[in-house]
């Protein structure tokens, strides 16, 4: 393994400060005030957050008090109508006007929507889908629509579901769809904030957290069981998006403070994914 190389600061090779940034939902309800003002103070300096967000344990919980049964295939919700009913309803509806009222509340400019407004998210059904039901890849991102809302001083916070041309919606998983944001808008580097300080591996019986990774490292942590769960759509969101414009992925702490700003500062931060 890599250890100990310096980020480069973000920005993307035309010199725009445009980053997208992943948030979790292990880690929306538990992002102190800090990390929003932190935001704030950013945007106030002339960065271009874009935020793809996910939720699922919200997503569970709801379907939980509602009585419906839901369940996983490596990572990916199995989802029927009536679940993506529940998906939609809390993406698009309380998680995503929960994330804008916090910005707001720390005097940043935010404005959310979902993939579905104004097609931003294009999908069509995973190969799994016979498995997993209604569950999208992304086609298309319409990256006018983000860099539009950027142009009238505010921050996209973007709820995961995708839509079809005859109006078919999907739920994405949200490192995915904010691998493709990121793709689409050719954001050099992607920020993914979640609650473990970024990929962590035993090393002497210590757990440590891996300063850098490639694709091809991340492969074989996969194989050896230490990438699993929640972090391997992660990973492999990443290594899909690094492929193209994208040249790094962060994967960060959110509860670290100041997380934002120390890593576009280029701070030694987290877990650099790297091609
Ligand atoms: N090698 C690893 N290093 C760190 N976390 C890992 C690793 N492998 C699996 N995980 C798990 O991945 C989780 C993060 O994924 P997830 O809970 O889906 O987060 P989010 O809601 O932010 O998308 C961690 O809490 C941890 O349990
Ligand atoms: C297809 C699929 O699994 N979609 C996810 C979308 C939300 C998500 O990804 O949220 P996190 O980032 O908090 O995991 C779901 O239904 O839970």
């Amino acid at each position: 393994m890599t250890l100990n190389t310096a980020h480069e600061p973000i920005g993307n090779t035309d010199g725009t400060k445009l980053f997208v940034m992943k948030c979790g939902g292990s880690t929306l309800a538990t992002l102190p005030d800090s990390f929003f003002e932190d935001l704030r103070a950013l945007q106030q300096e002339g960065a271009q957050p874009v935020i793809v967000h996910g939720g699922g344990p919200a997503i569970s919980e709801n379907l939980a008090k509602l009585g419906i049964e839901s369940s996983f295939v490596n990572g990916l919700r199995v989802t029927t109508e009536e679940v993506l009913d529940v998906v939609e309803m809390t993406l698009a509806g309380s998680i995503n006007k929960a994330i804008v009222r916090r910005i707001q509340g720390s005097g940043g400019r935010a404005l959310g929507i979902s993939g579905i407004d104004g097609g931003l998210i294009m999908a069509r059904p995973v190969s799994n889908s016979a498995e997993v039901g209604l569950v999208g890849e992304v086609t298309k991102v319409q990256a006018e629509i983000v860099t539009g809302i950027l142009a009238l001083g505010y921050m996209p916070i973007i709820a995961p579901i995708g839509v079809d041309a005859s109006g078919q919606r999907y739920n994405i998983n949200a490192d995915t769809a904010a691998g493709a944001v990121a793709s689409y808008v050719e954001s050099s580097r992607m920020i993914v904030v979640t609650d473990v300080p970024g990929i962590m591996r035993t090393v002497d019986g210590q757990k440590v957290v891996l300063p850098s990774v490639t694709v091809q490292q991340i492969e074989e942590l996969i194989e050896s069981g230490e990438i699993y769960g929640g972090m391997i759509p992660k990973v492999r969101a990443a290594m899909d998006c690094i492929q193209g414009a994208v040249s790094e992925v962060v994967i960060v702490d959110g509860k670290e403070p100041r997380v934002l700003s120390r890593v576009l500062q280029g701070e030694v931060l987290g877990t650099r994914i790297v091609r």
